[in-house]
């Protein structure tokens, strides 16, 4: 079967090419010196109470699961997840294949600028290139991905970099043991294990079983994908994630707060 990530990173790097240029650490470091700060991502992952943090995520369509909630405002949805005690969100950016853009990002932080507390944002895109993490800025995020798999370790060192000077987080993906091997290399301080297979889009916690007893300490852990009862939640929790990252479940929740707590 073809490798569907494959597909996607070669259009992100055709979509984003009319917009590279040179980005060096310097220039990333006075765009965040000068822009409002915002919340921090790793804070909000380990909770003063010790239960599992959410990162709620907004995504209208998947190549996977085609159309979850297509007509969703993505500022609306921000706010019913803040409401419902969501840690975090993440807001997919990408829009040929999630139905998603920056300006939803934008939206989303403007709308918790207005209605606090801000809840920190991941820019859930496939990043390539520095200029996605100074977009991400400017939109008001507080974490890029870092999707270890489709990336080179140069790749993965130049994006982290960017991210630090630029004042985000980085979520690193993995999801087999080489990645996570090279996620921990780099220095990772949030690694996700995605329980999605990327080429074939099964999702297994299972993986989550399998890897995140390697994470090490004081690295947060978390579980992404395929979370849709208490049960999984409790079975991400039971391996040793700090958090889980979960969108189509919340996505189509009639009541999110109750599904979000009941995660706890
Ligand atoms: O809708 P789910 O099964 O709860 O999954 C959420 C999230 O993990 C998934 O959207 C995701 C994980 N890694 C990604 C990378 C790109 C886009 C999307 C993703």
């Amino acid at each position: 079967m073809a490798d569907k990530l494959d597909e996607i990173m070669a259009w992100k790097r055709q979509e984003i090419a009319p917009l590279v240029r040179e980005v060096s650490v310097d220039e990333l470091s006075a765009l965040h010196a000068e822009l409002p700060p915002v919340p921090s991502f790793a804070q909000n992952l380990r909770r003063a109470d010790g239960g599992l943090a959410v990162i709620a995520e907004i995504k209208r369509r998947s190549p996977s699961a085609g159309a979850i909630a297509t007509g969703v405002d993505a500022p609306t949805q921000a706010l019913r997840y803040q409401a419902a005690g969501a840690d975090c969100l993440s807001v997919l950016t990408d829009h040929k294949y999630f139905g998603g853009t920056l300006d939803d990002l934008s939206s989303v932080t403007a709308g918790f600028a207005l209605n606090p507390p801000a809840v920190p944002c991941l820019r859930k895109d496939f990043m390539v290139h520095p200029i996605q993490v100074r977009h991400a800025r400017e939109a008001g995020a507080s974490a890029i991905l870092i999707i270890v798999r489709a990336l080179s370790d140069a790749d993965i060192a130049l994006l982290y970099r960017s991210a630090t000077a630029a004042g985000l987080d980085a979520l690193f993906e993995v999801h087999t043991q080489p990645e996570l091997d090279r996620a921990i290399a780099a220095e990772a301080k949030i690694i996700g294990v995605n329980n999605r297979d990327l080429a074939i889009f099964k999702t297994d916690l299972a993986l989550s079983e399998q890897l995140i007893p390697g994470i090490p300490d004081g690295v947060i852990a978390v579980s992404e994908s395929g979370i849709h009862t208490a049960a999984d939640a409790a079975r991400a929790k039971a391996c040793g994630a700090h958090a889980v990252l979960v969108g189509e479940s919340l996505m189509k929740a009639a009541d999110p707060a109750a599904l979000l707590q009941s995660f706890r």
